[in-house]
């Protein structure tokens, strides 16, 4: 199978890298093109992948075609490729906010198309993936379209209208953890622990967390619970950051996340 990715940013490269690591297809079976010349040549000749002159040409040559590309320029894209694509390849977006309607009038309605959404932790196998398929794309095919994302992390079939709500709590909520890590790091270092230490620190920390939540099935407050000994030091804590406003900061973040990617607002 060979996948073509139009665009190698930074979510391209992420699941390009996790691909490899998977030894999902052979590198050479990855086509990729971009705006810029040197940057996709030299990506590919970095890691062996197949560069493409063109957003057609790697169209035509590849069975699934990947559009990596930032959303305002999407629509150009998918309408420089439409007679490229066809029944026989399937069409797979990871652009925030375009829904496979969308897709398929700027293509064709014939086209199998997955829509997702996936993470940047994709590269190291921990990827988390929203997926919705249109109705061409069944059996076989969308099993193929799906393994490209299970190869990768965790994959969720959702409807379409919560695609907005997996993108503020899942694709930015990466960078919204990472900031937790740096706030924690941060507060480290005021206390004398070098940045670096510090950072493993925590993020070892929150990794742990995270593992250990999933590993008991319990909900959140139950293992919060579980930390706050009566009386001690993390009660004082948690008092604390509410009552600086920590849950309504996080809640207002998805807010503003949600509005800027379907230019909706929840209030
Ligand atoms: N970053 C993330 O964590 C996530 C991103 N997404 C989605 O992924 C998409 C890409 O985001 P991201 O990787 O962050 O963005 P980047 O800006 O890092 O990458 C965009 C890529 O598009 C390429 N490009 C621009 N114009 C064209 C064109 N006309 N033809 C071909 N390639 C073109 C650029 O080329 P060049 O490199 O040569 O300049 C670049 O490689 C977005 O739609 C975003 O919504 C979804 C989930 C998570
Ligand atoms: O910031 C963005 O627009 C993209 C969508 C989800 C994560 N990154």
């Amino acid at each position: 199978m060979k996948i073509g990715f139009i665009g190698v940013g930074a979510m391209a490269q992420a699941i390009i890298q996790g691909l490899l690591n998977a030894k999902f297809v052979p590198a050479n079976d990855i086509l990729v093109h971009s705006a810029h010349k040197a940057h996709y040549e030299n990506y590919a000749a970095a890691y062996g992948l197949t560069a493409q002159e063109t957003n057609i040409a790697l169209t035509q040559n590849s069975d699934v075609v990947v559009l990596a590309v930032v959303p305002k320029v999407a629509a150009n894209v998918l309408r420089e490729i439409g007679d490229a694509l066809n029944p026989t390849k399937t069409l797979i977006s990871i652009v925030s906010g375009i829904s496979l309607n969308r897709l398929a009038e700027l293509t064709d309605y014939n086209l199998p198309i997955l829509r997702s959404l996936p993470n940047i932790n994709s590269e190291y196998g921990q990827g988390m993936t929203a997926v919705a398929a249109n109705e061409n794309l069944v059996d076989q095919r969308k099993q193929a379209a799906l393994a490209v994302f299970k190869a990768t992390g965790e994959v969720s079939e959702l409807p379409e209208d919560q695609f907005a709500v997996f993108s503020a709590i899942s694709g930015s909520a990466v960078a919204y953890v990472d900031f937790f890590i740096d706030c924690l790091s941060r507060a480290g270092v005021k206390y004398g622990f070098g940045k670096e230490t510090a950072t493993k620190i925590a993020a070892q920390t929150a990794l742990g967390s995270a593992q250990s939540l999933l590993a008991s099935k319990k909900t959140p407050a139950e293992m919060i619970d579980k930390v706050c000994s009566p009386g001690g030091d993390t009660i004082a804590g948690i008092l604390a950051m509410e009552q600086a406003g920590m849950l309504n900061s996080v809640v207002k973040g998805i807010d503003a996340t949600i509005e800027k990617s379907t230019g909706n607002s929840s209030k």
